[in-house]
């Protein structure tokens, strides 16, 4: 049997920080891990920083947790024919209801010889505690609740990014929306990967705990919000320009609670480099709905390319070296924002000049 373990956890929660951490652990004990992930968006940005370290399937332009939910069975079960591995990570879209993989991998276990191990959700401690006394954005944070309730285990991660005493407070939280996981609370997503990675079957999913756990979810929100998901794929336009809300689908069985017809994505490639102090201030001064964006960057005062991540207020810009060539693309995520704004804002910067100094 081989173990099947799904991460989980909003945009820019720490899912990739945590998936570096069990890749170096089974590497550790000459593991051989694969690694299933998804992005809704058509670049696999996280994919380049994991590259090489184990075999990977990428399933883009889709949430598993709806449209290409019928596709993930079907990856798992190639990448268990093609590489005989010792365990399958299952990286989640930040907007993945886990309740819907959960049912589709062990619909695949009824096919395949392999077993949902865990379902471990990290969320930002900061941006839960956030959403959790405000509220505006309520849709996501109902989605984070969710992602917290169908969890085996938990990370309440950037705990460095909280003030004195919010690390209780998120805790509390945390234990009454899902007493049972095991719970750990982190920086840079730094678990002891013995105890969350392990794959000695002492544990194994309790999936219909998890799933009455859901149940309880619906029935205390159905009654609120409608059960219609929305994500669109083919409208594409030149800068691949994804407004989720446009293309509609219902789930009529309703049978769980999807909260992200309001997330729009917004892809642009960049054609130019761009100035570095005017980036790093669009990225100050963005509206608090948009809270992920990532990409690759080339910027006019430097040589080479750069990776930049965006989650919830913080920017992130570290130099780096393809093995391949990849394009300099932002991919920009976030709650029902206009993604002609973000689009006009980034073409601005390409049209700057470069300095005369560093000519
Ligand atoms: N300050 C701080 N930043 C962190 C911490 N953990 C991760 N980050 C940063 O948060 C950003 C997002 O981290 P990722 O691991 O890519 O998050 P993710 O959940 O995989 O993101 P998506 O897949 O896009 O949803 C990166 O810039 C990380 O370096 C932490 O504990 N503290």
């Amino acid at each position: 049997m081989i173990p099947i373990v799904v991460l989980s956890g909003f945009l820019g929660s720490g899912k990739t920080t945590l998936l570096q951490h069990a890749l170096a652990y089974y590497k550790e004990k000459g593991l051989k891990p694969a690694i299933l992930m998804n992005e809704l968006g058509d670049v696999n940005l996280d994919g380049s920083l994991v590259n090489g370290q184990a075999p990977m399937k990428e399933m883009l332009s889709g949430c598993i947790c709806c449209t290409i939910r019928g596709d993930l069975g079907v990856e798992l079960m190639n990448l268990a024919d093609e590489y005989k591995p010792d365990v399958i990570i299952v990286e989640c879209t930040g907007v993945a209801n886990p309740m819907e993989i959960v049912d589709a991998v062990t619909d695949a276990s009824i096919y395949s010889s392999m077993i949902l191990q865990s379902v471990i959700t990290v969320i930002d401690a900061h941006q839960f505690l956030d959403f959790a006394s405000g509220n505006e954005r309520s849709k996501s944070l109902r989605l984070m609740q969710d992602q917290l309730r169908c969890a085996s285990k938990l990370i309440i991660n950037k705990t460095d990014l909280l003030a004195a005493g919010e690390l209780q407070k998120v805790q509390a939280l945390v234990k009454e929306l899902n007493p049972y996981a095991l719970t750990v609370s982190t920086q840079r997503s730094d678990v002891d990967a013995g105890i969350f990675f392990s794959t000695q079957g002492e544990e194994r999913m309790d999936v219909s705990r998890h799933k009455e756990s859901a149940v309880d979810i619906k029935s205390k929100h159905s009654h609120s919000e409608n059960h219609l998901q929305t994500y669109d794929h083919d409208n594409h336009t030149d800068h691949h320009d994804h407004d989720h809300r446009d293309h509609a689908h219902g789930h009529e069985h309703g049978e769980h609670y999807h909260s992200y017809d309001h997330v729009v994505v917004h892809t642009h490639f960049f054609g130019q480099p761009v100035p570095r102090s005017e980036f790093e201030q669009l990225f100050r001064s963005l509206p608090a709905e948009i809270y992920r964006a990532k990409g690759i960057v080339r910027f006019l005062e430097s040589e080479g390319q750069m990776m930049f991540q965006f989650a919830y207020r913080e920017l992130e810009i570290i130099p780096i070296r393809p093995q391949k060539p990849v394009n300099d693309v932002a991919v920009v995520m976030g709650e029902n924002f206009s993604a002609s704004e973000i689009e006009g804002q980034l073409r601005k910067l390409e049209a700057a000049e470069k300095p005369l100094s560093s000519s």
